[in-house]
């Protein structure tokens, strides 16, 4: 890619992360200062929301450029969080984007006691499977701790979505709005499972999942 092709591309994702943050904030997906966007630019460098921003309220000029080493290249100090997301970017070589947030339905699910912690979703959609796979839990730790990367090294290839303990969800995609549809399926389906709650519920067979994943 040329100079000027990387220039423009580099605007391009900024005016995506922005319309996004803003789109997830209007919706209620993301509320006050929670949650953290980054992708990855077409010269391997990531672009990332600052620390303690709100993710409706996005300045295209001042996100954090962060090289793949973890070095803060330019703009705001970014998120407590870039740790996690470098390690996704540096254990699947196809995710390109990332998108942490704590909306309320999988960070509900997220508090629950009992969780299966290879897949904290028993498929009864069709949908959830198609798009995202299993949910692996990451255990508890302290926003920011650097062990949420150490652990999600180890998920990190072939998973598309994780859930972080007592705190929020974690999805990835081939872009920013690959990750963040795959973030909206997952939290409309952990509001079903609290629409549904004590029902009994008929879950998808081995062989109905099986045929969703060939
Ligand atoms: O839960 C937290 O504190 C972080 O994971 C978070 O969502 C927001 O942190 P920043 O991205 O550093 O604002
Ligand atoms: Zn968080």
């Amino acid at each position: 890619m040329n100079e000027q092709t990387l220039i423009k591309a580099e605007q391009e994702a900024r005016e995506a992360m922005v319309n996004l943050g803003a789109s997830l904030f209007q919706r209620g997906y993301a509320t006050g200062s929670a949650g953290n966007l980054s992708l990855l630019l077409p010269d391997n460098t990531l672009l990332a929301t600052p620390t303690g921003g709100c993710l409706g309220d996005l300045n295209g000029e001042r996100l954090s450029k962060v090289a793949l080493d973890g070095e803060w290249l330019s703009g705001d100090k970014p998120s407590k969080e870039i740790s996690f997301h470098l390690s996704l970017y540096r254990n699947n070589p196809e995710c390109k984007a990332v998108v942490h947030l704590h909306s309320a339905y999988l960070t509900a699910l997220s508090c629950l006691e009992g969780l299966d912690m290879g897949n904290a979703i028993r498929p009864f959609t069709p949908y959830v499977v198609m798009r995202v796979g299993r949910l692996p839990v990451v255990p508890y730790y302290r926003p920011g701790d650097r062990r949420i990367g150490e652990d999600l090294a180890k998920l990190a290839g072939g998973n598309r979505a994780f859930l972080l303990a007592n705190h929020g969800a974690v999805t990835v995609g081939k872009n920013l709005r690959d990750a963040a549809d795959s973030y909206e399926e997952l939290e409309e389906t952990a509001k079903l499972i609290f629409i549904l709650g004590d029902r009994r519920i008929r879950y998808l067979s081995d062989d109905e999942i099986a045929e969703l994943r060939s």
